[in-house]
């Protein structure tokens, strides 16, 4: 679809802009017509002021508009009324013959279109001329003009092939600018709002107090956990945690100070872990440490060590330091059975309950 888009989109640019460079190339040559016989008239006035003679008057004004280029290779081409070549910069070998019997590969006779173009005002005559070199010829339009006075027939041409040569690089270079801006522009785009929906999802999945996953997330990726429990060796383990009495913390150092705690137990989970473990936040004062153990004794170590570093941390309210203590309970996932992460997860949240019960500050598995 964005194939077929971005190819109309090229079509119908094309088209438009090589018509209008096409109408302005023409515009251009008929401007440069009407300089040409500024100048004309300019030398005309000199030799009507009687400060040149005609033939001076007419010499200055031929040899101004001969050495009068434009763009790649534009020249001015001037004719008498006899049809004799006067000016032809491009073929200046053709000065001094007399083409009104010339006929140009389709037989039309160019000096005769010419005139009957020019004395009607000006305006443009298709034919076909040689180029530089070769004998061949190609399709050319010429802009012609009658300067009365001196009844000379001016014109500058196009040849249409290089026209449209010129046309089609200008268009193809455009395009091609615009293109990459395009895809520049689509890629930015794609870039910044992947990186919006990765943000905006990140959020929905985070904690805000602690920056842990949140219980929602643990639903998310509980089917991706047990299908990567069946390629490993080693087991889904679950590490249940809960703060002791951490409703006596809030009501003795406030609620700040037990937010402090919570953060900080967060910042130990998250210290410990290992890079392919997930912490999370599953309630108030509640953790959930996921990740695949050896076995039982590493999941206890790991369990032990935050235990352990959680409770050597000296908190600080306004007035004395205080100590927190937590309690854990392990559970791993049992392949051979029908177990499921639920039961798994329910199964560390008994363990849990049996270390409160036992006298908190411990890790039961
Ligand atoms: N400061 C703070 N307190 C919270 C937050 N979320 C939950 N709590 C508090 O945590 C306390 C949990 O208390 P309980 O569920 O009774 O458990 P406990 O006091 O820790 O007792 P045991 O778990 O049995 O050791 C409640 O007082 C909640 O208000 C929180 O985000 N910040």
């Amino acid at each position: 679809m964005i194939i077929i888009g971005i190819v109309a989109f090229v079509l119908f640019f094309y088209h438009s802009f090589s018509t209008s460079l096409e109408e302005e190339k023409k515009a251009q040559s008929k401007n440069f017509i009407e300089s040409a016989l500024g100048i004309i008239q300019h030398f005309h006035q000199l030799e009507l002021s009687h400060k040149l003679t005609t033939t001076d008057a007419q010499k200055m004004a031929m040899r101004t508009l001969e050495s009068a280029t434009y763009g790649d290779d534009g020249y001015f081409w001037i004719n008498d009324s006899q049809g004799k070549i006067l000016v032809q910069p491009y073929m200046p070998n053709l000065v001094g013959l007399n083409m009104t019997n010339w006929a140009d590969s389709t037989g039309k006779y160019i000096f005769k279109e010419f005139a009957r173009e020019a004395k009607n005002g000006g305006g443009w005559v298709s034919y076909t001329w040689p180029k530089h070199n070769s004998a061949t010829e190609y399709p050319k339009m010429s802009y012609v003009a009658h300067y009365p006075a001196w009844d000379w027939f001016i014109g500058t041409g196009l040849y249409l092939d290089d026209m449209k040569t010129n046309i089609f690089w200008a268009v193809f270079r455009t395009t091609g600018v615009l293109l990459f801006g395009f895809l520049i522009f689509i890629f930015t785009t794609f870039i910044i709002v992947n990186y919006f929906v990765h943000q905006l999802s990140e959020l929905s999945v985070r904690d805000a107090l602690t920056n842990l996953y949140t219980k929602r997330f643990l639903k998310e990726i509980s089917p991706a956990l047990l299908n990567h429990n069946k390629l490993t060796d080693h087991h889904l383990t679950v590490i249940f945690i809960d703060l002791d009495h951490f409703k006596s913390i809030n009501d003795i150092h406030g609620h700040d100070n037990g937010d402090k705690v919570i953060k900080q137990v967060a910042n130990v989970m998250v210290h410990n872990a290992k890079k392919s473990d997930y912490c999370m936040r599953y309630g108030g004062e509640e953790f959930v440490l996921i990740g695949f153990f050896k076995n039982e004794i590493d999941a206890i170590d790991m369990a032990e060590m935050i235990r352990h570093q959680v409770s050597e941390i000296s908190f600080k309210n306004d007035e004395y330091e205080f100590n927190v203590t937590l309690s854990a309970g392990i559970a791993l996932h049992n392949n051979q059975s029908d177990d499921s992460f639920e039961k798994t997860l329910k199964r560390a949240d008994v363990k849990l309950y049996e270390a409160k019960i036992a006298g908190r500050d411990r890790v039961v598995l």
